[in-house]
Parts: C-alpha cells; structure tokens; sequence
C-alpha cells in the first residue's frame, strides 16, 4: 500500500526553537528540532509586515516556489513552509558549519586545492540550477552555507529567476559580484540568461584565491571595472587558476567557458577526486 504523498500542513508547536542562527535584510534564522522526529533544521522566519514595507513579496513567493523544486547536495533544501497572522516560516536544511564568508574571512584566503574543491561543488550546483532553467543571479560567499562535511550549499534564492529574463531590478548591497550585462540593465535589446552565473563563478573563484573580489573599488570604480572587465590577477596565482578565472570573466557572455567545461578544466581535474581514477581508487581498484 504506497502512502500517498500528503503536503504535511506545518506549524510552529511542531518545534522546538533553538539559538539564533543569524540575520538577514528580511528576518531571521533559528536552529530549530522537529519534536516527532527529532530532525534539526534552520527556521527563516520572515515578518509580513517587513515584506510588505520592503516590496519583496514576489521574490519571497520566488524563493519559495523556486527552491522547494530544488534537491541537489549543493543547493540549500527548502522542505517545506507555513504561515499564522504575522510571519512566514521557511523550513530550511541546517548548514552545521555556517556562513562561508565567515570562513573566508577568518581564513584571508583558500589554498588552491580546497578553492578548486569548493568551484567544482558551486559548478555542479550551477549546472543542476541551468538545468531546470533557474539563474541564481547572486551568488557571492554570502549567499554560500558550509554543510556538516565542508561542502557548500547555495542558499538565498530570493534573487533566483527562470531565465532568459530581463527585468530590472534595484539590488542593494556589493556590486562587486554583479556581471555586466546586468549592470547595463535590461531593456529589450539586451535580455541577460544563466551565463550571468558564470560571471560570478569567475569572481567567486577570484575571492576564493586573493582574499578579494577582482573589481573592488569605489562604487563607480567597481561599476567601470566591471564594464570593461578590468582586473589583475596576482602572480601568486597558478597558471592554470589563472586561465580558468580568464575564462570565466568575460564580457560576452556566450564565450564564457561552459559549466562542462569548468568541470573538466586542468585546474579543476588536479584538485579535485571526482576524476577516473580517483573513482578507481574509491573502489580499491582491485581489477584496474
Ligand atoms: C551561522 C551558523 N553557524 N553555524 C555553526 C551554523 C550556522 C548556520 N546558519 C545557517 C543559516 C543562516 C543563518 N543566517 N543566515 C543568513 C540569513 C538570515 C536571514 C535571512 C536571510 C539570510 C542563514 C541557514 Cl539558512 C541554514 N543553516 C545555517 N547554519
């Protein structure tokens, strides 16, 4: 007998609400347990009132409706959501070692090895993400969680959008993350797609190396450098990082390198025991 799937109908008496987990523009997140089964996630617990005054109804109803089709071990699950009079709850997976910019600051700057780790999870998330059509269109190590084993999980989907899109948008907060098709803004001519992903990818991988973002500057400064995508690269960095972040920093967005590509890149294959062989070893390669 197959139980049919029933939406479970949530409420706040189902857990038990722990520490404060952090905070964001629109609300907060709390650990919290599942009393009948025991199970620990993050409550995102967003104020109605807030949402209405801030106008981001629609991107909460987005990040709802786009994250909870999602399931990938790089993506931040959202199981499930409810509401009473003055708030809205998300029920969030619980990333056990937290904030990655907390890590990265803490840190200055990732060894190549464990940047090309963390570029390989952030690639195949994105190829996962383009694949159902979605863009996240923010992603910066703010909006990256570190889970129980060290791997990330993109969260904050409350920017994500079905692409091709074209609408504008007033975006708060770094623009150092922001890819120039978006900053030209969007009219009918230029409609901008996944490949924005790719741009932040390459200022991601950037960060990651240098322990900055490759535009930082003034806001205008920022906005001209990304404009003509004017960026050094420190000779500390390998060649193979190197051309990798050249790939991905493109102004055209059709000839940024491909997600397939990232994957199989020289410096991504070095690092990373996805490959071949790796997969030999993990299997004790007895009969290789
Ligand atoms: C912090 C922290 N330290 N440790 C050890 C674990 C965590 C942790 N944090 C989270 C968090 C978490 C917390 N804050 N934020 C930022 C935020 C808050 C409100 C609105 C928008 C964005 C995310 C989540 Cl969702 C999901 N899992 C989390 N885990």
């Amino acid at each position: 007998y197959i139980q049919p799937s029933i939406a479970k109908q949530w409420s706040l008496p189902m857990f038990d609400i722990g520490k404060p987990l952090g905070k964001g523009k629109f609300g907060r997140v709390y650990l919290a347990k599942e009393k009948s089964t025991g199970f620990v996630c993050a409550l995102k617990v967003l104020h109605k009132n807030e949402i209405s005054q801030g106008k981001v109804e629609k991107q909460v109803r987005r990040e709802i409706e786009i994250q909870s089709h999602l399931a990938h071990p790089n993506v931040l699950r959202l199981f499930g959501h409810f509401h009473d009079s003055k708030r809205i709850i998300l029920i969030l997976e619980y990333a056990a070692k937290g904030e990655l910019y907390k890590h990265l600051r803490r840190e200055l700057k990732f060894p190549e090895w464990k940047a090309a780790q963390y570029i390989a999870q952030m690639a195949a998330a994105l190829k996962y993400l383009h694949k159902k059509h979605v863009m996240h269109r923010d992603i910066k190590p703010e909006n990256i969680l570190v889970g129980i084993h060290g791997e990330l999980k993109i969260s904050d989907f409350g920017w994500s959008v079905h692409a091709p899109n074209n609408r504008r948008n007033t975006m708060c907060g770094t623009l150092d993350y922001l890819p120039p098709e978006m900053l030209r803004g969007a009219g009918k001519e230029n409609y901008y797609t996944e490949k924005v992903d790719l741009w932040s990818l390459g200022v991601l991988m950037y960060e990651f190396l240098c322990g900055e973002a490759p535009f930082e500057d003034t806001q205008i400064q920022t906005q001209r450098r990304i404009a003509r995508a004017d960026y050094q690269i420190p000779n500390t960095v390998s060649a193979e990082a190197k051309d990798l972040i050249q790939r991905l920093l493109v102004l055209d967005p059709e000839k940024r390198i491909p997600l397939d590509e990232v994957e199989t890149h020289p410096w991504i294959v070095k690092y990373c025991k996805t490959g071949e062989r790796a997969y030999n070893r993990a299997s004790g390669d007895k009969f290789r």
